[in-house]
C-alpha cells in the first residue's frame, strides 16, 4: 500500500485540519474551564459540580505527542454528519458544533475499523495517517469503492515495530476488524477470547473497557469496571492504556490484591485440590454445620413479668431460614423473629408495644445469648481453620465428595493455633473468599476484564464470577500459556465457574507481537503443551530474528542488544536472577516492580503478557525443569519478543525445541 508522502498538498491540509482541530480542542478547554460550580444551589451539589468540571477539563487536554486523529472517511452517506470525517480519541467540534474529530467508539466510526472492498459500509476512501511525536508526517489511502484488496498496512506494520520505552501503548489506530468486533461487543455480552501470544487480546480486553465506559457511560460509572490482571508488573504496564483513552476511572488490580495476598504457600497438588470447584459444596456442609438444633427457649424478663418463646418455636423459624437465606442475613432474621414473638406475647397481655421495644428485645442478652448458642456469629477465617485443622469435621464436611486421601491432603501437616493466627495460601484466599459469599453476598460489578484466565482456578473464577454476578465480563487468554497447578483445559469451563456460561468463546489468531521466524520456533512446543490448538500465525516474517547460540556469551548478547533501539528483557530461570543481574548489572524486574528500563533481568515466572523489542533468554532446559509445567512457561518466554529473540544454552535444549 503506498504511503503518500509524495503529496504536499494534501499532506499540508490534512495538516491545516489537524491544526485546526487542535485550536478548536483549546477554545473548549478554555469554555469548560470558564464554567463555574457556583450555580449549584447547596455546598454539596458545588464540589460534584466542581468535581465533573474539573475532570471535563482534564479531558479535554491535548497531548502533542499523541495524534487527535488518526483516520479519514470519506463518504456516500446521507447523515447529520460531514461526508468527510476525521476519527480520533475524542470528538472536537468548532465553535457551530461542527464536529471536526470523531470519537473512534461513535457508531459512525465503526466504519474506519470494519469497512472492506467487500463491504464498503457506504465508504468509498479510507485514509491512514502517520505521525512522528504530535506531527502528521504520512497518510495511506485505500479505495473501498473500487472492489480491489490493498494489502497490508504499512502504517499498522509501522506502528508494531515502533521500539518500545516504557509502558504498553494503546491500539486505538489500527484496530484490526477481528478485535474491532470484540471490542463493540454488547455491554449484556460476556466474550471469552482464545488467543496465541500477542495476538492483541490485552489490547482488546482494555479498548473494550473504553469502548463500554464510553456506550454506556452512565451506567458503568455507577456500576464500576475492574481490570483484573496476573501481578502488580503486569499491570504497570498496562496502567497507560486507559487513561491515553481518556478513561480515568478503571480500578486495575490482581486476584491476590481481590481476594487476599497470601502469606504462606503450599504444595500444588494441595493448591489443585482446593482450587477445584468440588470445595464447594464442601464448604457450605462446613459453614452451615455450625447451626445447632435449638434445645431451648428464650424468656425474656421485663418488671414482673416473663415472656416465653419455646424451644420448638425457635427450631421452627430456623429450619424455615436454614438455606433460603445467607448465613449472616439469616442469622438477623432469627433474631428479629423472635423478638417479634416476644412481642406477640406482650400484645397477648394487652400491651401495644412498638419498634423500640422491638429493638430493645432484639438486643437484649437473652434473645442474642440464644441466636448464638444455635446461629453462632462467624467469620470465614473460623469456618476455614476448623475444617483444615479438624480431621473429623472435615469428614462430616467433605462427605463422600473428597477422599479420606483427598481429606489427608488437605489438613495442614503442623495446624496453626487459632484462625486468626492462621497464614493463608492463595488457593486459601479463594475458599474464604467463597465463605464470605455465603455470609454475605458479594456486590457486583458492572464489567469486569479477567486477562490471563487460564491460570485461574475454579474457585478463583467463581469469586470474579460473583463480582459481575449482575454485570459481565471480557475472559482473555491463551490455553498453552496455562502454567499453574490448576490451569483449566476448556474455556467452557471458564465461563461455567465463572457463572456466564451463555458467554461467547471467539478466537484471535493472528499475532502481532511476535516475528513469524521465531512464533513458529516456539510453537514447536505446542504438541507437547496444547495438542488441540492450531500453530499460531504471525503478521510479520522477520527474517533474521531468531538466534539460537549453544555455548553463547551472554554479554556480547546483550551488547549486542544495546547497539539497537528498544526494550531488552534478559529472562532467566528464576534461580539464576541473582547472579545474572549481578553479573550485568542491571536491575531486576520484581512481582511489584513499576518503573521502566531498558535493560531489564527478567524471572520466566514473571513475564506473562510483558514483551519486549528485544529478548535474550537464557538455558530454557533450567526455566523448563522449574516447574511442572515448565514446557509451558518456556513457551510463554519465548514468545516476549517483538524484534529479534536469541536463545543461549549450556545445556542441550528440550528435545521438542532442538528437533527442528
Ligand atoms: N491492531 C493492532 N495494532 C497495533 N498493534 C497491535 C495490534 N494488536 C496487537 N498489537 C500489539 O501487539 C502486542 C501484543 O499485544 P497484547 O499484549 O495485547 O497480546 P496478547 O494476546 O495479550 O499477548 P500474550 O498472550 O502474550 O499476553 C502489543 O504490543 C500490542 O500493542
Amino acid at each position: 500500500m503506498p504511503v503518500d508522502q509524495l503529496a504536499p498538498d494534501i499532506l499540508a491540509s490534512e495538516q491545516a485540519h489537524l491544526a485546526e482541530s487542535r485550536k478548536a480542542l483549546q477554545a473548549m478547554r478554555e469554555h469548560a474551564q470558564s464554567l463555574s460550580s457556583d450555580a449549584a444551589g447547596d455546598w454539596v451539589s458545588q464540589q460534584i459540580l466542581q468535581s465533573l468540571l474539573d475532570q471535563r477539563v482534564a479531558a479535554l487536554a491535548d497531548h502533542p505527542d499523541t495524534p487527535l486523529f488518526f483516520g479519514r472517511l470519506d463518504r456516500n452517506a446521507d447523515d447529520d454528519l460531514p461526508r468527510t470525517i476525521y476519527v480520533g480519541r475524542r470528538h472536537v467540534h468548532d465553535g457551530h458544533s461542527k464536529p471536526l474529530v470523531i470519537d473512534w467508539r461513535a457508531p459512525v466510526s465503526r466504519a474506519f475499523y470494519q469497512a472492506s472492498p467487500g463491504d464498503p459500509m457506504g465508504v468509498h476512501l479510507r485514509r491512514r495517517f502517520g505521525y512522528h511525536g504530535g506531527k502528521l508526517t504520512a497518510f495511506e489511502d485505500e479505495p473501498l469503492d473500487t472492489g480491489a484488496d490493498v494489502g497490508p498496512s504499512r502504517i499498522l506494520t509501522e506502528e508494531i515495530e515502533r521500539p518500545r520505552t516504557g509502558p504498553m501503548r494503546d491500539i486505538v489506530a489500527t484496530i484490526q476488524p477481528d478485535q474491532d468486533e470484540i471490542v463493540r461487543s454488547d455491554l449484556g455480552t460476556t466474550v471469552c477470547v482464545q488467543g496465541a501470544p500477542g495476538t492483541g487480546k490485552t489490547a482488546v480486553g482494555l479498548h473494550r473497557a473504553a469502548y463500554l465506559l464510553f456506550t454506556h457511560r452512565e451506567k458503568l460509572a455507577r456500576a464500576g469496571v475492574m481490570i483484573v490482571g496476573p501481578n502488580k508488573a503486569f499491570l504497570s504496564y498496562i496502567s497507560s492504556v486507559l487513561p491515553a483513552l481518556g478513561e480515568v476511572k478503571v480500578d486495575q488490580t490482581t486476584v491476590a490484591d481481590m481476594l487476599g495476598t497470601p502469606g504462606a504457600t503450599e504444595e500444588p497438588e494441595v493448591a489443585a485440590l482446593k482450587g477445584s470447584a468440588r470445595m464447594v459444596d464442601v464448604l457450605e456442609r462446613a459453614l452451615w454445620a455450625h447451626i445447632v438444633k435449638p434445645t431451648e427457649g428464650v424468656v425474656y424478663t421485663q418488671g414482673v413479668y416473663r415472656f416465653r418463646v419455646a424451644d420448638h418455636e425457635v427450631r421452627e423459624i430456623v429450619a424455615s431460614l436454614r438455606g433460603t437465606t445467607r448465613y449472616n442475613p439469616g442469622r438477623d432474621a432469627l433474631t428479629q423473629r423472635i423478638a417479634h414473638l416476644v412481642l406477640v406475647r406482650m400484645e397477648q397481655r394487652g400491651e401495644s408495644p412498638d419498634d423500640r421495644v422491638h429493638d430493645k428485645v432484639a438486643r437484649s442478652k437473652e434473645v442474642k445469648a440464644v441466636v448464638e448458642s444455635v446461629w453462632p456469629k462467624l467469620t470465614p477465617q473460623q469456618v476455614l481453620f476448623k475444617l483444615l485443622s479438624d480431621p473429623e469435621f472435615l469428614a462430616k464436611a467433605a462427605r463422600s465428595d473428597l477422599t479420606a486421601e483427598e481429606q489427608q491432603l488437605l489438613l495442614w501437616r503442623k495446624p496453626y493455633r487459632g484462625a486468626k493466627s492462621a497464614k493463608w495460601t492463595a488457593a486459601d484466599a479463594a475458599l474464604l473468599d467463597e465463605l464470605n459469599d455465603l455470609m454475605e453476598r458479594t456486590p457486583s460489578l458492572g464489567h469486569l476484564v479477567v486477562d490471563e484466565a487460564q491460570d485461574l482456578s475454579e474457585m478463583q473464577l467463581r469469586a470474579l464470577g460473583r463480582r459481575c454476578r449482575t454485570g459481565s465480563a471480557t475472559v482473555l487468554g491463551d490455553l498453552a500459556q496455562g502454567t499453574t497447578p490448576w490451569s483449566v483445559s476448556s474455556w467452557e469451563t471458564v465461563l461455567k465457574h465463572l457463572g456466564q456460561a451463555s458467554g461467547e468463546v471467539t478466537e484471535l489468531t493472528l499475532g502481532f507481537r511476535v516475528p513469524r521466524e521465531v512464533l513458529d520456533y516456539a510453537a514447536r512446543l505446542l504438541p507437547s503443551i496444547a495438542p488441540h490448538l492450531a500453530a499460531p500465525r504471525s503478521l510479520r516474517p522477520g527474517a533474521g530474528s531468531l538466534s539460537v547460540r549453544p555455548g553463547g556469551s551472554l554479554t556480547e548478547a546483550v551488547t549486542q542488544a544495546l547497539d539497537k533501539e528498544g526494550s531488552i528483557g534478559v529472562i532467566v530461570p528464576d534461580a539464576r536472577v541473582d547472579e545474572i543481574a549481578q553479573e550485568l548489572g542491571a536491575p531486576v524486574l520484581g512481582p511489584d516492580s513499576t518503573e521502566d528500563h531498558r535493560l531489564l533481568v527478567v524471572p520466566a515466572s514473571l513475564v506473562k503478557g510483558l514483551e519486549y523489542d528485544h529478548v535474550i533468554v537464557v538455558e530454557p532446559a533450567d526455566i523448563v525443569a522449574a516447574e511442572t509445567r515448565g514446557l509451558a512457561r518456556l513457551y510463554v518466554v519465548l514468545t516476549r519478543a517483538v524484534t529479534s529473540l536469541t536463545v543461549l544454552h549450556d545445556r542441550p535444549l528440550p528435545e521438542q525445541l532442538a528437533a527442528g
